[in-house]
């Protein structure tokens, strides 16, 4: 759990250094759209002079009608207004009615501006983090502060859209109190300066509340993942069979309660103190206000100031009152917004360390003489043990090369070095004696079709599901039926109501699931859309039953012919048909030969073996 709220965490400094963050903000807004975001500032900058106007046309107004009554006009509207007399009272009526409509309709404008460019922005700033994340290493993905940040990145796209309208409205603010206060200006200078005071502990109290906000969902952040990760699994497709057989509900319910409840506690005494100190602090700001007003009023009745004086005063008084107190919070407000904007930007600056140097090499076609590992040594982020360590062999072009081991020997591991999901610790990968380092990352990742023991289940179509093999041949529906029928998916798929054009998963409406071993067949046949130089089952074929294991295995030699091949699975009646079999124990080569080599070294493959074929008599 975590600790309590951190008061002194973000010192004053700290809080208003995330204001750095804004212009960049601001860049990428005008990157969004350059016309939205002028008509947003435009028609803002319009509407920011309206309410000093409006309150000024008021004055004159009500000085006007002090002047008329004055004068004993008749009674008689109609003669009134034959006269002229009311004329100029009519104009000043007319000018209220136009700023009325016209600020009505700048503020429509303005919002729709603002809702096109805000959704325009959101969209923009999910694309690029979808981007970003394609690019980072898979190491980053599996490290849980990587998670987190991705986490709270991912919000911040969609919170970050008020803080936009906020920081457009203080600007239209800011003009209309240097607005109004230039009209008071020739009044009563030191009030504004008395308003001015009496908000400064609001404002303080305001960006101290924020703060704190902000460090608590920043530290609960792990216990939100938590918390959706419990909400899906009380509520997917994906877990409800064993959810409802080992009656998981109710655990899953009661630890939801628990960890929501802390957290919503944590959340409640903060808003509490916040509503607490705010309603204190705010009234200070109303007191200098009724100050001012006081005052106004007195010299009104000692005759300094006429009647639309003093309603234009005490309006802008009450006006620029708010305004300042909207400008203050509102800047702690931005300024806290901001801090999670370096949410979103440390995510976006995360390098990956896996990459193709400047002048990266094509991979070979075709491959001449194959990889080598020379004393590779690897160890997963935050493991104490190696998962490979000292592992030397070659995988020569054009063999098919099996990988047997009990469970942890570092099969997965090796098949993932082998692709650069990973780089190794120690050591190093050579392809044809270049460093695998030297070579075009993307290249290398198209020059080997790997299907990994958990490969994804894509909720799409069968014809898709195959065609993200070789993802720029997807409309290809004849490459896509040949590799269909290589990995023996073609009578899964055509079994499906609606063939290739089925659905599958039930995530989905009208979506068919299919059985472990069938969903393995079309992943199978994704392999073998993909063209590679380098072919890669890390097992697979566990769900196949025996014969279609074979079936694939022996397929998957006569189709491999000419291409390198490594094969991992637990079946040694399988592996046999490998050219080599490596056998691998605690992250090395414990022994490697033909099946009848190893069978004659009366090791552990032998023993293995004979243990599942004693099984099977
Ligand atoms: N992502 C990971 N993070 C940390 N440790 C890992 C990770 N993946 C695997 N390991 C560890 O590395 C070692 C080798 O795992 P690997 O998956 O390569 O074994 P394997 O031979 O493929 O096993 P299996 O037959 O069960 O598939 C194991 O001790 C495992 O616990």
């Amino acid at each position: 759990m975590p600790p309590p709220l951190p008061q002194a965490q973000l010192n004053l400094r700290q809080r208003f250094s995330a204001m750095r963050n804004i212009p960049p903000f601001l860049r990428e807004i005008w990157g969004t759209s350059k016309p939205l975001t002028a008509a947003a500032i435009g028609l803002r900058l319009v509407r920011a002079f309206l309410p000093v106007a409006t309150l000024y046309i008021g004055k004159l107004i009500i000085d006007e009608a002090v002047r008329l009554i004055g004068l004993g006009v008749a009674h008689e509207l109609q003669a009134a207004w034959q006269s002229g007399i009311l004329d100029h009272l009519l104009l000043l009526l007319g000018l209220e009615f136009a700023l009325a409509i016209g600020s009505d309709l700048l503020g429509r404008l303005t919002s729709y501006a603002d809702s096109v460019l805000s959704e325009q922005f959101t969209n923009a700033t999910s694309i690029r983090l979808m981007e970003h994340a394609a690019t980072l290493d898979l190491e980053d993905f599996e490290d849980s502060e990587l998670q987190d940040k991705l986490d709270r990145a991912r919000r911040q796209t969609m919170g970050r859209m008020n803080l936009m309208g906020q920081l457009f409205g203080q600007a239209q603010d800011a003009i209309t109190v240097v607005s109004f206060a230039a009209g008071l200006l020739a009044y009563a200078p030191w009030l504004i300066a008395l308003l001015a005071i009496a908000l400064v502990p609001a404002f303080v109290g305001e960006s101290h509340f924020n703060a704190l906000n902000y460090s608590l969902n920043f530290q609960w952040t792990p216990e939100r993942r938590q918390l959706e990760y419990l909400r899906q699994m009380g509520a997917s497709v994906e877990t409800a069979k064993e959810v409802k057989i080992f009656n998981l509900n109710r655990f899953f319910i009661e630890r939801f309660r628990t960890l929501s409840r802390k957290f919503f506690e944590a959340n409640r005494r903060l808003a509490g103190k916040r509503a607490f100190w705010g309603t204190l602090l705010a009234a200070l700001g109303t007191l200098g206000y009724y100050v001012a007003y006081g005052y106004i009023a007195w010299r009104t009745v000692r005759g300094d100031f006429s009647i639309g004086d003093l309603t234009f005063l005490a309006g802008s008084f009450r006006r620029l009152r708010q305004l300042l107190e909207s400008l203050l919070t509102g800047f702690s407000q931005v300024a806290s917004q901001a801090l999670y904007l370096d949410d979103l930007y440390s995510f976006f600056e995360i390098v990956p360390e896996i990459a193709s140097k400047p002048d990266a090499l094509p991979v070979p076609d075709p491959i001449r003489r194959g990889f080598v590992f020379d004393n590779v040594g690897f160890r997963y982020e935050g493991a104490e043990r190696w998962a490979l360590r000292g592992l030397s062999f070659e995988l020569h072009a054009g063999e098919v090369l099996a990988l047997v081991g009990e469970n942890g020997a570092g099969k997965t591991t090796l098949v993932k070095l082998l692709a650069r999901l990973y780089d190794p610790d120690e050591g190093r990968i050579l392809l044809d004696g270049r460093d695998l380092r030297d070579y075009d990352l993307d290249d290398l990742r198209a020059n080997i079709g790997v299907i990994f023991q958990d490969f994804v289940r894509y909720h799409l179509t069968a014809a898709e599901n195959i065609g993200v093999g070789q993802i720029d041949a997807m409309d290809d529906r004849a490459r896509i039926e040949r590799a269909a029928r290589k990995g023996m998916a073609d009578d899964v798929v055509a079994a499906l109501p609606k063939g290739y054009e089925q659905v599958i998963g039930k995530r989905f409406k009208d979506g068919v699931d299919l059985s472990g071993g069938q969903w393995q067949k079309i992943a199978i046949a994704r392999a073998y859309m993909r063209d590679a130089q380098v072919m890669i089952l890390d097992e697979p074929t566990a769900a196949l039953d025996a014969r279609s294991e074979f079936e694939v295995f022996e397929r998957f030699k006569e189709l491999s012919d000419g291409k390198t091949a490594v094969l991992i699975s637990h079946r040694f009646s399988s592996v046999r048909m490998a050219d080599r079999i490596l056998v691998l124990a605690d992250g090395k080569v414990e022994a490697s030969g033909t099946h009848a080599q190893l069978m004659a070294q009366g090791g552990r493959y032998a023993e293995l073996f004979e243990l599942q074929a004693a099984g099977y008599r």
